[in-house]
């Protein structure tokens, strides 16, 4: 610790007042404490609100109806806001309006106790001389109704108090010469539309111009006063507010006993939301008053598709009363929403089918999400939520169905390979695994509902596929095969799998695909020069002579059918596994995995030309070249296997 700071000692120095320079103050205050020029119509609108407060409590028997009026003079470059509240003294003048840090709210506050009250820190007024070249403020207190006066400043540190006539009624008129550079503020319709949102929730109708609808005339939803439907009026709120996305469903935040004291509404906005998107929206005020438009921060981060509004009196403002404080509240209020949001689409679920239809459709994938966020979330969501899948979209349930009682998920980026093509060919729906967050879901799914995942494109999942044949093959007739049916570069796996109509199929390998890639001179030109280089030292590690695997049916009758025609040396084995050539060729052609391996097409046309031929041409009596094997129920079957694939 430096000498000159030692706890506890009292300072045996002369102590001095420190200066302050009040026009730089009032300077940095009037111009940099606010975001936006918006700001400062608030700050007014809020005083005019509390001074009718303060009329209410020390004039409980008036019978004037609290009315505060916006008006914009776009010619003369002038904004007025006016109120019929409690007006100002000239002692209340000098004391509390121009004196930076102190207004006579909060003390009426600490005083009352009234929590209706909205200012605290006797800094908004001055932010009028942040779009203001001139204020002046024309007032006549309901304590003195005869006297009326004019505070008049240009730039808030100097100002005059000259006596006037007093106003019709007690109350004020807060008149601003705007600055050219905020010209557009005298827009009546601009004002109405920053008004609307500014003063939703302010109890006291706020008009603009002489339009005789309040711009927050829409009823507050969570105040007892609304008749009717809660969810209609919830919707009409919504609907109101929302302003980017028409709401699909609302519904309410209740305080959380003692941790929260929070009410308001949030709504499910329409508008796609894919993956990441985020598209939060919330709005808090604080005793009816807009804090902060984007406290986005406050709704769980998988909840892109949240809107909403709340209010609460145990938040505590900045002063420039645009954000939060990040404190205990904070972050009580935090969970309490992300609580919220799922009460809400658990009671949208149960009360609203047709509404979770459209959300299930909307956000199914923010939703998919969001289910491995939240325990209670995935528990509502995983029969609900659909899955993107080779057939379109499904439930894990449907497409738990459709697998013969196993999910299965292609983890393949382009989908429409092998995997697809066999699943095609059964009939089996796959799941897009490389969709945001369907594989975590469905991983999950199947944990939770005790049911078989397959995963394709994995090596675990190849092997579910692929199942090992009952017996190996004799490595003379596996010789035998390999030469007739592979192209260079293919191996040839004797495997089972379904359906058994497919005698083979072509699998080009991932990690060889991936080597060709790399290791492609172009690719230079493609991929920066530090992350190629880490690419090529992995894929160096990859082998990369076997391209694709040819996987053989043993079930297929098929191949059985060959199979039989090799061991008894009928000569018109040659000529059938050529038509299986052929059939592989154009299958890898056809399913786009031709790419490294698969041979030429052109000649596997050619070869199915040639083999017919064979098979038709003219033979004499009683010599066949068809042996009984493959005339029969088992030859139709391999016909029927070419249909299929
Ligand atoms: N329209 C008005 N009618 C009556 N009194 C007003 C009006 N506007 C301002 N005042 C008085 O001027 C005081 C200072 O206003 P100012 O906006 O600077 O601070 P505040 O509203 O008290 O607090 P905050 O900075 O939190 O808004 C108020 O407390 C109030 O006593």
């Amino acid at each position: 610790m430096s000498e000159g700071l030692q706890p506890g000692r009292e300072p045996d120095r002369d102590l001095r007042t420190t200066e302050v320079d009040l026009g730089g103050l009032v300077g940095v205050l009037a111009t940099h404490l606010y975001s936006t020029p918006l700001v400062a119509l608030r700050e007014l609108v809020q005083n005019a609100h509390d001074s009718h407060i303060r009329r209410r409590l020390e004039d409980p028997d008036s019978t004037v109806r609290p009315v505060i009026r916006v008006r914009g003079d776009a010619e003369r470059r002038t904004v007025a806001i006016e109120d019929t509240g409690a007006g100002l003294t000239e002692p209340e003048i000098h004391a509390y309006l121009a004196t930076v840090g102190t207004g006579y709210t909060r003390l009426l506050r600490e005083v009352t106790g009234d929590q209706s009250l909205i200012g605290a820190f006797g800094l908004g007024f001055l932010s009028a001389f942040s779009v203001a070249e001139e204020v002046a403020v024309t007032t006549t207190s309901h304590r003195e109704p005869a006297a009326g006066h004019r505070y008049r400043s240009r730039g808030g540190e100097q100002y005059s108090v000259e006596a006037v006539a007093p106003r019709p009624v007690p109350g004020t008129v807060v008149e601003l010469l705007l600055k050219p550079e905020h010209a557009h503020l005298a827009d009546e319709y601009a004002l109405r539309e920053a008004l609307a949102r500014y003063c939703a929730l302010l109890p006291i109708p706020v008009h603009v111009g002489d339009d005789p609808t309040p711009v927050n005339d829409v009823p507050v939803p969570w105040r007892q006063e609304v008749p009717g439907d809660p969810h209609t009026a919830r919707m009409r709120f919504a609907t109101a507010f929302g302003r980017r996305f028409e709401p699909l469903t609302a519904f309410p935040v209740t305080p959380v006993d003692g941790t929260t004291d929070a009410v308001g509404l949030l709504w499910v906005q329409d508008g796609g939301t894919y993956g990441s998107s985020d598209n939060r929206d919330l709005s808090v005020y604080l005793r009816g008053m807009l804090l902060s438009e984007d406290a986005r921060d406050l709704l769980p981060s998988w909840a892109g598709f949240i809107g909403g509004v709340i209010e609460s009196t145990r938040l505590t403002p900045t002063a420039s009363r645009e954000d939060l404080q990040r404190d205990e509240h904070y972050r009580a209020l935090q969970q309490a929403l992300a609580d919220a949001v799922v009460d809400g689409l658990y009671e949208t679920a149960r009360l609203h089918p047709a509404a979770w239809r459209r959300i299930l459709a909307r956000h199914g994938q923010d939703l998919l999400g969001a289910a491995l966020c939240d325990d209670r979330l995935f528990t509502l969501l995983a029969d609900d939520v659909p899955v993107p899948t080779s057939q379109g979209d499904l439930t894990a349930g449907a497409l738990r169905a459709a697998g013969g009682g196993a999910v299965h998920v292609a983890l393949g980026s382009g989908g429409g390979g092998f995997e697809e093509m066999l699943y095609r060919a059964m009939q089996v729906p796959i799941a897009r695994g490389d969709r945001y967050a369907v594989l975590p879901f469905l991983r999950r799914y199947a944990r939770l509902r005790d049911c078989r995942i397959v995963e394709l494109g994995s090596e675990s999942g190849n092997r579910e596929l692929f199942r090992d044949p009952e017996r190996p093959l004799p490595a003379e007739e596996a010789a035998w095969l390999s030469a007739a049916l592979t192209d260079q570069g293919e191996q040839l796996v004797p495997a089972r799998f379904d359906p058994p109509g497919l005698p083979l199929v072509l699998v080009p390998d991932r990690e060889a695909e991936l080597k060709a890639r790399i290791e492609d001179d172009q690719a230079d030109a493609r991929i920066p020069t530090a992350a190629l280089r880490l690419a090529r030292a992995f894929t160096a590690k990859t082998d990369g002579t076997v391209k694709a695997r040819l996987y053989l049916n043993l079930a297929s009758p098929a191949v059985e059918q060959l199979l039989t025609a090799y061991r008894t040396g009928h000569t018109g084995s040659t000529t059938a596994a050529g038509l299986l050539r052929s059939l592989k060729v154009i299958m890898a052609a056809a399913s786009g995995s031709s790419g490294s391996s698969g041979g030429d097409l052109t000649a596997a046309l050619a070869g199915v030309g040639t083999a017919v031929a064979a098979l038709t041409a003219a033979v004499p009596e009683g010599l066949s070249v068809v042996p009984d094997t493959l005339s029969g129920s088992g030859r139709h079957d391999a016909l029927q296997g070419e249909g299929t694939a």
